[in-house]
């Protein structure tokens, strides 16, 4: 016989007593029974919504501080200085004080700061909360120093962001402080020698407010105060006479002004150009390169070469190569004005001012000798060089003159394919060569070569032809950088005869001025090319290529001169 068999269910032996009495989980009404249709009662949804706004709102905060985090990495990245972080010892003070507090205990309504939590505090505070609808959990409780942590975080973004205001302001408005007109007029007329170093970082300071105005001026003072000072300033230290100063002022931004003037400074670089009547260029760089002379190529030319260095025994004006009329020693810029005329091979060209000839020989080099160059030359003496030039580089195909180019159309009316006027002029272009330009130009001075300059245009234009649909060209050039001798000059010429402004084909140079202190020029002004010594590190030139449309001048003109072929 055995036991009998007993299939009740066996309460399982467990670690103790008390768990061996543990008798099967009693649920609830609402566990047991929810089956996932349940009708949900009016707490349920209130939770339920309750829940919903908390995760909605506390996404949005999250997205907040990650903003922000970039945008203090950001800034972290971009500059350092100025932000105002808490120095160690507050930082330590204010950890000490959290020690103070002892383990964190229940919540408190004061903060670290003795200051109330803000509504966005307590929005914090509840951020981590479950949807136990306020009842303590273990989730939910944030310790004080994980708040004292937040707090200290939130306070040090502050800061920063005030510290950064500060910085902007101190920079902008304290930092750069210009003295009175007053006062730099005194300086000015004191008997004290000027302040050269003085004067430089003044200038620096004033382009630097000048170049955010809004921002960084002082308050009470005007534009105009700091301009007369920049002008003041800028006249002494680079020793220009005020009225050349203010000119240029009017065509740069004082910041490319300062450059332009750092430019005339330093001399151009040495630069000669192949005579292709005797030479080709590479030829004359291996000869130059064997006597020691270090060249490179210009590489927008196809005959200029740059001289780097040359040895002490070598004279560039004196070795076998010059003296035989392999190269002329001439200026980069000069260059342009030829290119852009491009003369071709039979044609009959005018250099209407021509001495000394370095535009006139490359002309005549381009023309291989063929056609006819007439290389004239108001100037008696000056054309003496122009002889010697074409005698020394071969030129055999000219005529050289000693009118007033004024005269040409008188003297061979529309006898010309193409007319070069490198007219005379200001030479504001080429200070670094000739130093006077500083101070011995005035209004006069300015207003005698622009007329004389349109003049001679009128001259140039009405020396080409326009037949048998050929239209004649003009260029015409400057080693100016003002607009009453450039821009102006064209534009008048534009409106009194029927001419166009048409491509230099330069690959270089900054547009002409359609606009210019409230003057706005023809359209196609932005055709001409304005060479500055600070962007090529060549001589200023301004260079306008213009198209003879007709014979007839234009219908502006009441005594056009109208002329058959
Ligand atoms: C800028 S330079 C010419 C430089 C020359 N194209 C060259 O490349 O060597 C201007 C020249 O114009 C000449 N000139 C001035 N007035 C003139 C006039 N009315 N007619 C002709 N030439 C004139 C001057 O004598 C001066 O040699």
């Amino acid at each position: 016989m055995g036991r009998k068999a007993n299939f009740e269910e066996k309460q399982k032996k467990g670690p103790g007593k008390k768990a061996k009495k543990q008798q099967a989980p009693v649920y609830s009404f609402d566990v047991r029974e929810f089956d996932g249709n349940r009708k949900l009662t009016s707490r349920d949804k209130a939770r339920a919504k309750k829940r919903a706004l908390k995760a909605a709102a506390q996404q949005e905060r999250k997205a907040k501080r990650q903003k922000t985090a970039q945008q203090k990495s950001n800034e972290d990245e971009l500059d350092s200085t100025g932000e105002e972080q808490f120095s160690p010892e507050e930082m330590a003070e204010l950890q000490e004080s959290a020690a103070a507090q002892g383990p964190p205990q229940e919540k408190t309504k004061k903060t670290l700061f003795g200051e109330e939590d803000s509504d966005e505090d307590k929005e914090e505070e509840e951020e981590d909360d479950d949807d136990s609808e306020g009842e303590d959990s273990a989730d939910d409780i944030e310790t004080d120093l994980e708040k004292m942590s937040k707090k200290l975080e939130k306070e040090n973004q502050r800061r920063l962001a005030e510290g950064e205001a500060y910085m902007e302001e101190a920079t902008s408005k304290v930092g750069v402080q210009i003295p009175s007109l007053e006062e730099v007029k005194k300086e000015m007329t004191g008997e004290t020698e000027p302040d050269l170093p003085t004067i430089n970082s003044r200038i620096k300071d004033t382009a630097f407010i000048l170049a955010d105005f809004k921002k960084r001026h002082e308050e009470g003072r005007n534009r105009a105060e700091y301009m007369e000072i920049f002008l003041m300033d800028l006249s002494t230290y680079y020793s220009y006479n005020t009225f050349l100063m203010e000119k240029l002022l009017h065509m740069f931004g004082p910041t490319e002004l300062i450059e332009f003037l750092e430019a005339n400074e330093l001399p151009r670089p040495v630069t000669i150009r192949t005579n292709t009547l005797r030479s080709r260029r590479k030829v004359l760089a291996t000869s130059l390169i064997d006597r020691g002379v270090d060249v490179d190529i210009i590489p927008w030319s196809r005959v200029g070469l740059v001289v780097m260095r040359t040895p002490g025994n070598v004279t560039l004006g004196a070795t076998p190569e010059y003296l035989a009329g392999h190269y002329i020693l001439q200026g980069a810029s000069s260059f342009l004005p030829v290119m852009a005329l491009s003369p071709k091979e039979g044609e009959k060209i005018l250099d209407m001012c021509a001495a000394p000839g370095g535009k006139a020989t490359h002309i005549a080099a381009i023309m291989r000798n063929t056609g006819m160059l007439v290389a004239n030359d108001v100037n008696k003496d000056r054309v003496k060089a122009v002889v010697g030039n074409f005698h020394r580089l071969g030129i055999t195909n000219s005529v050289i003159t000693t009118n007033d180019g004024r005269c040409f159309p008188k003297i061979m009316p529309r006898g010309f394919d193409r007319v070069l006027l490198d007219a005379p002029c200001s030479g504001t272009g080429v200070i670094s060569k000739d130093e006077r330009v500083k101070i011995s130009k005035d209004p006069k001075d300015i207003n005698r070569c622009s007329h004389l300059q349109r003049e001679l245009l009128l001259a140039a234009i009405d020396s080409v032809h326009k037949f048998d649909g050929i239209n004649g060209y003009v260029v015409y050039s400057t080693c100016s950088v003002l607009v009453e001798e450039n821009e102006e000059v064209v534009e008048y010429a534009l409106k009194k005869r029927n001419v166009q402004l048409v491509s230099t084909g330069l690959d270089i140079g900054k547009p002409g001025f359609v606009n210019y202190r409230g003057k706005r020029f023809n359209s196609t002004m932005n055709l001409c090319k304005r060479i500055y010594p600070h962007s090529y590190n060549m001589d200023g030139f301004f260079i306008a290529k213009l198209k003879k449309m007709d014979d007839i001048e234009a219908p502006s003109q009441t005594q056009a001169v109208v002329k058959g072929k």
